[in-house]
């Protein structure tokens, strides 16, 4: 499905193939996940409310022979952001293509793109916060009127032509909702926000996978997975993948609870679902800044990582479970953080 247009984000330490729990997709993932994406919204998991708005959406734009209004899916990477633009595709019967901001670097890929645009179809546009301004501009047009401004030859004897093009949906998916313009936020029709699942939707991710990959596991197996999967599907599927060759090599092929613990522990995800970089945050906070508050640069220099990686990927599942507060003055760790690490926190603290 993925196009070779894609383009994954900055490489940061949180992006490494080796961090089993990194939410951000990284090569080895690609393949699986392929296999593990739910085609259909009855087969969506979770996130009742998205689901809901989008299933009247659906029916009412096919009902008017219509194509559906462009939707923005927006929340932490690994949700489902692009199973659901397939899902609308699918249950829309249109045809479906992909790309993502960074790989439009000149007017040229998009007007190539929008200019063979099918009737009905479904544009996916990953990472449309990293689209280029004079790209942004472009699409407005396009987006509103179905038009393509089309610039032919330079200087004084340049012309621009108007160029009809099919009615489309525009799906554009975006971890940073903030960084859009707002004539940009305006051109959608349908605002989707993708929350963190619940331990038992992601049980039922798990359960759902295993059965797709015939690998046998128990409800319990399939719980301890889901406990340590950082409210992420994405994690989800990578911890049992983990799992499973672990319970080939070392059990009898099928997943239990303690087969599960076994193989989490020796891959280093703790109960939380946090590994190594997590905690090396948290202690960063805790032991170089006093438990905060550390502005979110300097946070990222002292652990050598982007701070977009840090934003995006770590702090928002950090802050859900309330072991981080992103306050106007920086970051701070609350007394869960400092439980959890088994140091004692500060009494001045003690409000977090
Ligand atoms: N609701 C769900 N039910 C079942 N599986 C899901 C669900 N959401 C996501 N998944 C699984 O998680 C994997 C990652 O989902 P997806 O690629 O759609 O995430 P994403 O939000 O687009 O991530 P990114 O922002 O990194 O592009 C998919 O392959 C799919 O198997």
């Amino acid at each position: 499905m993925d196009s070779p247009h894609i383009k994954s984000r900055a490489k940061s330490p949180a992006d490494d193939p080796d961090r089993v729990v990194s939410a951000v997709r990284v090569d080895d993932d690609e393949a699986f996940e392929l296999k593990l994406r739910p085609t259909r919204l009855s087969e969506f998991i979770g996130q009742t409310k998205a689901k809901e708005q989008l299933a009247i959406a659906l029916e009412a734009a096919k009902a008017r022979g219509e194509a559906l209004d462009h939707v923005l899916l927006f929340g932490p990477p690994g949700l489902g952001k692009t199973t659901l633009a397939t899902i609308i595709a699918n249950e829309m019967g249109v045809g479906f293509q992909q790309t993502a901001g960074p790989a439009l670097q000149i007017q040229g890929d998009l007007t190539a793109i929008l200019s063979n645009i099918k009737d009905k179809q479904v544009l996916f546009l990953d990472e449309v916060h990293r689209l280029q301004p004079v790209l942004q501009e472009k699409l407005y047009t396009a987006l509103e009127d179905y038009t393509l401004d089309i610039m032919i030859g330079q200087g004084p004897s340049a012309r621009t032509f108007v160029l009809d093009i099919k009615p489309f949906t525009f799906v554009a998916a975006t971890t940073r909702p903030g960084l859009l313009s707002s004539p940009m936020r305006a051109r959608f029709g349908i605002l989707l926000r993708l929350e963190f699942y619940t331990e038992d939707e992601l049980r039922f991710v798990v359960e759902r996978s295993a059965e797709v990959l015939q690998v046998p596991i128990d409800r319990d197996g399939a719980a301890e997975i889901a406990i340590r999967s950082r409210g992420t599907p994405r994690i989800a599927n990578r911890l049992l993948r983990r799992v499973r060759d672990y319970a080939q090599v070392r059990g009898n092929g099928s997943i239990d609870r303690p087969t599960a613990i076994a193989a989490l522990e020796m891959l280093e995800v703790d109960a939380h679902g946090f590994d190594e970089l997590d905690r090396r945050l948290l202690r960063t906070i805790i032991e170089k800044y006093d438990g905060g508050p550390v502005g979110l640069n300097t946070l990222a220099a002292a652990l050598a990582e982007e701070q977009d990686a840090l934003e995006e990927v770590y702090e928002p599942f950090l802050i859900q479970i309330g072991f981080l507060d992103r306050t106007p003055r920086g970051r701070v760790a609350t007394k869960l953080a400092y439980e959890h690490l088994g140091i004692e926190m500060p009494r001045r603290y003690s409000l977090f």
